[in-house]
């Protein structure tokens, strides 16, 4: 007889992101009973995208669980550029406002880079300005901010492998400023042997075998398949790709990830889904940044996460 093998153990990132906006709205509440200070976050969107309106909201509603001064600037796909830099400018030199998220992509006519750039580094809690991105890299993170998706999937790694991934082999797949780069210095920092694959990698799935611990981060549905997976491997599928559900009816969609979930989950030791899996963590992050910001704002030491 042979052994059955055990599909992987579920990370549950909605749980955790859970137990992250507890301590945050804990400390928040702290940090106004002893200074006054509202943490404050401002979420910025330009253009109708459907998408972007749902992570929108759900940010807005978890700021308020977290006790956040919590504002939406909702403006017209037709914005310039200049309206847009003049909006940032204004939340920048708003001493309410801690936290600035401007919604990405915008709309081709304005510059994602130029609009980044002119955030307040010191506000800039998707850690996506060249100030936080060199922070990371040099590893000056005490006064940094660290990306929400990477640092969140970083949370959900140690509680499968512990903080120190020494003699470990990572593998990211995917080289975004958004996840890919900012996810290997996070594991790098962390001790791990890290390996940053792409579309332009020779043999993608012989580099993904090698893989202790996996992250995808392409954006392409259930690319990575089960014989892509070592044995006992932990998987963090960073992709949230909406797809064609005809099972579920006419013009019916469902989320998937960059992995394959169920053939790969036979062979992993631990695995995320999607949803329920990364999504949440970076919310939470999210709140967690704009938390350290307001600390920091009031000359306080942050709870760390
Ligand atoms: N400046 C900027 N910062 C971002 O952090 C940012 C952005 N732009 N643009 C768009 C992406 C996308 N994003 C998500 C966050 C949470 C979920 C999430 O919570 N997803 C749920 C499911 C949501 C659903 O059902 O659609 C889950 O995975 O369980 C998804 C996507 C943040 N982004």
């Amino acid at each position: 007889m042979t052994a059955q093998m055990q599909d992987a153990a579920v990370i549950d990132g909605r749980s955790v992101a859970d137990s992250v906006v507890e301590t945050v709205k804990q400390a928040a509440e702290e940090l106004k009973q002893q200074t006054g200070v509202i943490p404050g976050i401002a979420v910025v969107i330009v253009g109708e995208d459907p998408a972007s309106k749902v992570y929108v909201a759900s940010k807005g509603k978890k700021a308020k669980e977290c006790g956040f001064h919590s504002v939406q600037h909702t403006l017209a796909d037709s914005t310039s550029e200049a309206d847009l830099l003049a909006l940032v400018e204004e939340l920048n030199d708003d001493p309410q406002i801690h936290g600035i998220l401007v919604q990405l992509p915008l709309p081709g006519h304005i510059d994602d880079g130029r609009v980044i750039q002119a955030i307040n580094p010191q506000k800039d809690v998707d850690g996506f300005h060249v100030i936080n991105a060199g922070k990371l890299t040099t590893g000056e993170v005490e006064t940094a901010f660290v990306p929400c998706t990477p640092a969140g999937s970083t949370l959900l790694i140690e509680r499968v492998r512990g903080k120190d991934l020494s003699g470990l082999n990572a593998v990211v797949v995917g080289r975004s400023n958004i996840v890919g780069k900012p996810m290997a210095s996070l594991l790098l920092a962390a001790n791990a042997t890290v390996t940053v694959a792409h579309s332009r990698t020779p043999d993608l799935p012989a580099a993904c075998r090698n893989a202790d611990i996996l992250v995808a981060a392409v954006g392409r549905p259930e690319m990575i398949k089960g014989d892509w997976v070592k044995p006992g491997a932990t998987i963090i599928d960073v992709g949230i790709n909406r797809i064609a559900a005809p099972e579920r009816g006419e013009g019916k969609t469902r989320l998937v990830g960059d992995v394959a979930y169920g053939e790969c989950a036979k062979v992993a030791g631990a695995i995320t889904p999607v949803p329920g899996g990364v999504g949440p963590m970076t919310i939470a992050m999210l709140m967690a940044n704009t938390l350290v910001s307001a600390y920091r704002h009031a000359g306080r030491t942050p709870p760390n996460f």
